[in-house]
């Protein structure tokens, strides 16, 4: 299977510039890789680095030391040192990020907000109308909701839109932090059917998920973040 994430020799500290210079060591020497098709969920004790490591392969954080190798049409590229222009385009394209909260634009409505993806690649305005209502109705969000903004809905409803968004064409990566957080067991059970299915059309993905239920539904491997534990 195609290698689509290749993690070497990866180190993270903190350096609290505001507190004295404090230097918080995470984690250090962090080697891995994610084939298509494979779920690597992330384990370890709270404090242990997890988010950290998921924001480090999105490239949100740096890490101190270490590349990541990204497969992005078809080429491998070190996220770490890509330009932003780069970055943006891997994450366009290949990597997708499903957080727990739902970034709400004022005025967008959730059906708008789930259609968004498929028309930004080009899916023709009424096929993705009617996908993106197919995957609200599927995560049993009611219809009534879909044509406001979900500014005023609930903490679960919101983090369904976000659910509905992010795989209603999932990228080749999906990172995926506490994805059903707020969620009841059935739309949690939802979730773990969706995450399959992406796996099965040949998405990667790396997560961290609570609920040990969901982690084992989903994961095909682990990986302990704790083991790579700096020494102060
Ligand atoms: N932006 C930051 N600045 C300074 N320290 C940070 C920052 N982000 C995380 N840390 C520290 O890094 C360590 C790892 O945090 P992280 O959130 O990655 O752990 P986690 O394993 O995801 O924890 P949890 O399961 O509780 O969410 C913690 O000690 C935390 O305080």
């Amino acid at each position: 299977m195609t290698t689509m994430i290749h993690v070497e020799n990866v180190a993270k500290h903190f350096t609290l510039h505001n507190q004295g210079g404090v230097r918080l060591p995470v984690f250090d020497n962090v080697n891995f890789s994610v084939a298509a098709g494979e779920a690597l969920v992330l384990a370890g004790a709270s404090g242990a680095g997890k988010s950290s490591l998921l924001r480090i392969l999105y490239g949100n954080y740096r890490p101190s030391a270490g590349m990541i190798a990204i497969t992005h049409a078809g080429r491998q590229i070190d996220i770490v040192s890509a330009v932003p222009r780069t970055v943006l385009d891997i994450r366009r394209r290949t990597l997708g990020f499903v957080s727990q909260f739902l970034r709400v634009i004022p005025r967008v409505s959730a059906l708008d907000i789930v259609r968004d993806p498929l028309l930004a690649r080009g899916v023709d305005a009424l096929e993705a109308s009617e996908r993106a209502k197919a995957m609200l109705a599927r995560l049993n969000l009611p219809e009534r909701l879909w044509g406001l903004a979900p500014a005023t809905f609930s903490g679960g409803e919101q983090q369904r839109v976000n659910i509905a968004r992010s795989f209603v064409d999932p990228s080749p990566i999906m990172l995926i932090d506490e994805p059903t957080a707020s969620l009841d067991a059935a739309n949690r059970d939802i979730v773990v059917a969706l995450i399959a299915e992406a796996r099965a059309k040949g998405c990667a993905i790396v997560g961290i998920f609570h609920d040990e239920a969901v982690r084992e539904a989903v994961a095909t491997r682990y990986l302990d973040i704790t083991d790579f534990r700096k020494a102060a």
